[in-house]
């Protein structure tokens, strides 16, 4: 296909939809805009986009195809925005926003007959932000949700699903609530018990710092989504409050629960409690990919000492082994502080760790 897409909010999301859009419709051009100027410049310099606009109001006028891929409550205000513009007769207007209550209730009050908008959400993601993060493959094999109003033809829906065709999502056409709820479920409520894992962490590390060090494989995999914009996610759990309130609720009474057969020692209701949530994690389908992250952490014990980072790198680098990204997590005096080196491959991350385990340094992978 050919046109011009204009995708507002350079971020993960964004930018990795301008990047499957130009790799299946190398025709199209493809506008950016976003509040931070620095994601311009980047999205700019790693050909994710192929003009900048300088604003909203330039970037949706000449469009055919408008992405809004910014947090949440951001959409809403660019919603308003939209609907006092000139925009292009056959425009489609997309989101990519992980609620779609609010979103879909603008578009049905703010925008014109003619304008077409279909809520969309890829389902798959991963706790990195900014652009420089975006991939090609991030959607592959996941579920992207579309939430056409009662209005839109099928065909103004064929033909998103054909500019999106290139992240090779399986699309599925859902209800706004219906949506909210099961993402409720499946995703909000998990971030939102992730973090709380991690709160409750802390507040035991404040005593014991021995509580960070320890903090082994199994509270990192339930954790990983505990690293995400928390800007990102205060808009969506304010939008889809109403079910997180009600998953709360079900939530303290599981809680209750095993808090009153642990008080028994009822052994049997014990085992039929982890069995139960057992069979039915172990029943869920396997996504051969897009439920798996994209990105390939590798967590590295450091000591406090000068040149300890540099030892790592120059390990890497001697190999030959590309890292993408560097971060260091805590570093206390007198503690191991924790590398995270991400890899753009699993094959990199199983070889920097054999070697790094070789040389004496303690790794973990991230789930
Ligand atoms: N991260 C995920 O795993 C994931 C997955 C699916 C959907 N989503 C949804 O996609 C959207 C984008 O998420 P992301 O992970 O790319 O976030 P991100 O933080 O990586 O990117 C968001 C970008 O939007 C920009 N922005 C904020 N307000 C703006 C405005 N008014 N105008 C223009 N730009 C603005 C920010 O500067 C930022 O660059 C969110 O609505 C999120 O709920 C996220
Ligand atoms: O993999 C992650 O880090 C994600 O949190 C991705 C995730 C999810 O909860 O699965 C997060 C929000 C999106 O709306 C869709 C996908």
């Amino acid at each position: 296909m050919s046109g011009n897409v204009f995708i507002v909010g350079l971020g993960l999301i964004g930018g990795s939809l301008a990047l499957t859009i130009k790799n299946q419709h190398p025709h199209a051009k493809i506008y950016g805009y976003d509040v931070k100027q620095s994601e311009i410049e980047t999205a700019s310099a790693l050909n994710i986009i192929d003009e900048k606009v300088t604003s909203f109001h330039e970037g949706a006028e000449l469009a055919d195809l408008i992405i809004l891929s910014t947090p949440v409550l951001e959409m809403e205000k660019l919603m308003k925005q939209l609907s006092s513009l000139t925009l292009k007769e056959n425009v489609i207007i997309t989101d990519t926003g992980s609620t779609k209550g609010g979103i879909m209730q603008l578009a049905s009050k703010l925008l014109q007959k003619e304008v077409t908008f279909i809520g969309g959400h890829p389902m798959a993601g991963s706790h990195k932000a900014g652009v420089e993060s975006a991939k090609v493959h991030l959607f592959e094999n996941a579920f992207y949700v579309l939430t056409p109003q009662l209005s839109t033809s099928s065909e103004k829906v064929e033909e998103l699903k054909d500019w999106l065709s290139g992240a090779n999502s399986h699309f599925l056409v859902l209800d706004t609530e219906e949506h909210d709820y099961i993402t409720g479920v499946v995703s909000h409520f998990p971030h939102v018990i992730a973090a709380g894992l991690v709160n409750l962490a802390k507040k035991n590390a404040d005593k014991n710092p021995l509580i960070s060090l320890l903090a082994a494989g199994g509270f990192r995999d339930v954790t990983r989504i505990a690293s995400s914009n928390p800007n990102m996610w205060k808009d969506i759990v304010k939008q889809n409050r109403l079910n997180l309130l009600d998953l709360i609720e079900d939530w303290m009474m599981e809680m209750r629960n095993i808090q009153n057969v642990l008080a028994e020692e009822d052994e049997h209701a014990i085992i039929r409690f982890f069995e139960e949530a057992k069979e039915f994690r172990d029943s869920l389908p396997v996504h051969s990919k897009g439920a798996i992250p994209s990105y390939y952490d590798l967590y590295v014990d450091v000591k406090d000492v000068p040149g300890a980072i540099a030892g790592i790198t120059s390990l890497l680098a001697k190999q030959s082994i590309s890292i993408t990204n560097l971060h260091i997590l805590e570093s206390r005096e007198g503690l191991l502080g924790v590398l995270r080196i991400s890899f753009q491959k699993d094959e990199d991350r199983s070889k920097a760790q054999v070697l790094l385990n070789h040389n004496n340094f303690k790794t973990y992978e991230a789930a």
